[in-house]
């Protein structure tokens, strides 16, 4: 599924990442760990194309990423952060369909999906409602539907239980690792919490001066 081999990427002459090698197969979780400044958000980013430039090689599904257009990227892919990243002036479900939207996909699509996704975790109720009327675990949890509308083989999250407290980080990774689960699909999921990896053991890759290794 993700595939990279030899990968530098520097800002300016600053090296983040050097000869890095990384493999996730379909359908595979993993946890992306390491020191704050360590590259880990930068590897993210190379891999839904925030960042283009590096050098060595990062395929998705064995095709370069560079060649894949980025609608189709969004549509291989969901993203989501620390921040959950919601757009402020508008309703749970339309910040939901928006992703759907983004890939042209018609409401009549995107409309049971949304709402097949929001009753799974349990937000029908809210789905009129403003981001800033729900709890951070709610937002985020609009953030994972929203990442999982276009039905991606894989979900990148960037700290997302960063901004949550145990318990809820704790439900978050609960829903994360049964959606893995029942929608058959590949998640990276960077975090600095050694909690979480102990409560939810999984493949985990540390990242130390620009390399990964597995533990
Ligand atoms: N756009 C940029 N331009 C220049 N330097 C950058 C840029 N983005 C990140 N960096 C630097 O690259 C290094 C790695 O940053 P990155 O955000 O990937 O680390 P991280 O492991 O995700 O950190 P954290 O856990 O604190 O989020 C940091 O030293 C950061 O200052």
């Amino acid at each position: 599924m993700i595939w990279l081999e030899n990968v530098y990427k520097s800002y300016g002459k600053r090296v983040i990442l050097q000869d890095l090698h990384l493999h996730l197969e379909a359908g595979e979780f993993a946890f992306l760990q390491g020191r704050s400044g360590s590259g880990k958000s930068t590897l993210l980013k190379l891999l839904y194309r925030e960042q283009t430039d590096f050098a060595g090689r990062i395929e998705i599904d064995a095709v370069p990423i560079g060649q894949i257009p980025k609608f189709e990227l969004r549509r291989k892919m969901g993203v989501i952060f620390q921040s959950f990243e919601l757009l402020p002036r508008k309703t749970v479900m339309e910040n939901v369909a928006l992703a759907g939207e983004v890939v042209g996909k018609p409401w009549a699509e995107i409309e049971p999906e949304a709402n097949r996704l929001l009753e799974r975790v349990g937000l029908s109720d809210v789905k009129d409602c403003f981001p800033d009327q729900l709890s951070g675990g709610e937002q985020q949890r609009v953030a994972i539907v929203r990442a999982l509308l276009n039905r991606p083989r894989l979900l990148l999250a960037d700290e997302p239980t960063g901004n949550l407290d145990n318990e809820t980080a704790f439900e978050v990774l609960q829903l994360l690792k049964e959606l893995h689960v029942e929608e058959n699909m590949a998640m990276l999921i960077v975090t600095h919490s050694e909690r979480l990896i102990e409560q939810f053991p999984a493949k985990t890759w540390i990242m130390e001066q620009g390399r990964v290794r597995v533990v």
